[in-house]
């Protein structure tokens, strides 16, 4: 993603668990970044930390919609950050319809973590949304192994002993440098 200017819209579609919450952060690094965010948050938690995040958007006077597919319309840019690691089973409403909205879609989707609705070790369920650019944290999950968009790999939290005994290797530990988010796009085909 490239610095946006006040014609840019980002449509940030958030989900209710700590998916979200990343989504919450992003809302507000992409406002600095100079993008025209716009935040869809349908099922809102009461602890406080979500509500800081909150409290910190409508600082900046960032807009919450209820109506997806408008704001899909108006939007150059989808950010997915509704579920990541955390989700089971069969979507539940109404990320059920935003999914399916997302599947056809034809402008970008930045994805977080994971693909929504993918499974966190068996990847895409077959018909899953297919996001342009996916930013991993702190390690790639086993279930985007085969992801073939642009992929980036952001958080340098993983502690170096913790990467030894799991058997990664960060591209920082072989790289170094001050980036907090590296291309990882053709690492995991190597
Ligand atoms: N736990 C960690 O160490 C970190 C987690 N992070 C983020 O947190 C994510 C994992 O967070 P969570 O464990 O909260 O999980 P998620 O945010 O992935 O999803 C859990 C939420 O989704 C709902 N959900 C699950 N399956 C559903 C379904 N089929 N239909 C509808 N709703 C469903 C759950 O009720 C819960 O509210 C990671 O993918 C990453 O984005 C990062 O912030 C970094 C640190």
């Amino acid at each position: 993603m490239t610095n946006g200017n006040n014609d840019t819209e980002a449509l940030q579609s958030v989900g209710p668990g700590n998916n979200g919450g990343d989504g919450l952060v992003a809302a507000r690094h992409l406002f600095h970044f100079g993008y025209n965010v716009v935040v869809y948050y349908p099922k809102k938690t009461d602890k406080p930390i979500y509500q800081n995040l909150q409290k910190q958007l409508h600082a900046l006077h960032i807009s919450f919609v209820d109506d997806f597919t408008g704001a899909l319309s108006k939007a150059d840019v989808v950010i997915d950050a509704i579920f990541g690691f955390g989700f089971n089973g069969n979507v539940r409403a109404p990320f059920d319809t935003v999914l399916d909205v997302l599947k056809n879609v034809k402008i970008p989707i930045a994805a977080v973590d994971i693909p929504s609705g993918w499974s966190v070790e068996k990847g895409d369920p077959g018909n899953g949304i297919k996001p342009d650019l996916l930013v991993s944290l702190s390690a790639p999950k086993r279930g985007v192994e085969k992801y073939t968009g642009k992929h980036f790999l952001g958080g340098r939290f993983v502690p170096p002993d913790l990467a030894d005994e799991m058997g990664f290797n960060t591209p920082w530990k072989s790289h170094g440098g001050t980036e907090q988010c590296v291309d990882i796009s053709q690492w995991l085909k190597l």
